[in-house]
């Protein structure tokens, strides 16, 4: 591959991932601002772990999705022995769970309204607290999408700066808090 080829692979490769670990102390007041309920929680893009550490260090039981494999192989180093199931997916493909669960997640900000129109699709969801692009999450409290969407309250949570991820991204992001009416 020339220079020019390689660079933009590394580009549409680091785009197309998403890219951005929260810090671990911006991770740590987003669990604990999620209202855990002694439920299983699954979250959706778990990167490298930076909220599944902290949902474990509460006493949940943890879901992490991830669909790098290198960062799911990781993710099952990192917790073996802890109650973490590591699943190596797509979000788009995922099985969800059947008993009640929540969501508290940093997903790719490209598969926002997708993973949102699902989440709310499905009976056994209780809450979810979602780390996103700021535009989209107010977007998404205006107008809610998805089948079953009146069932559910959405507002804005905390807000999180560029500088609370490393890589940071372009845009700030917020907490978007989807609650069971
Ligand atoms: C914004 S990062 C967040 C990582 C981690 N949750 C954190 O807060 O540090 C998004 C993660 O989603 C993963 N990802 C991207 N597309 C995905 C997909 N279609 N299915 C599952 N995971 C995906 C990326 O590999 C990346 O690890």
């Amino acid at each position: 591959m020339s220079g020019y080829g390689q660079r933009q692979h590394r580009r549409s490769t680091r785009r197309s991932w998403g890219w951005h670990p929260l810090q671990p102390e911006w991770a740590e007041s987003v669990v604990a601002s999620s209202d855990l309920g002694g439920r299983l929680v699954v979250d959706v893009g778990a990167g490298n772990g930076a909220l599944t550490e902290p949902l474990v260090r509460r006493g949940a039981r943890v879901i992490a999705v991830e669909l790098n494999r290198d960062r799911a192989a990781a993710l099952r180093d990192r917790f073996a022995g802890d109650a973490v199931t590591v699943v190596r997916a797509d979000i788009a493909e995922l099985r969800w769970p059947r008993k009640p669960f929540q969501v508290v997640a940093s997903p790719p900000y490209n598969l926002t309204t997708q993973l949102v129109r699902r989440l709310l699709s499905l009976p056994a969801l209780h809450s979810a607290d979602l780390v996103l692009q700021r535009a989209a999450a107010k977007r998404l409290v205006r107008e809610p999408v998805g089948r079953h969407a009146g069932r559910y309250t959405f507002e804005l949570g905390m807000s999180i700066p560029r500088k609370a991820f490393n890589p940071p991204p372009k845009v700030d992001s917020v907490v978007l808090r989807i609650r069971r009416r």
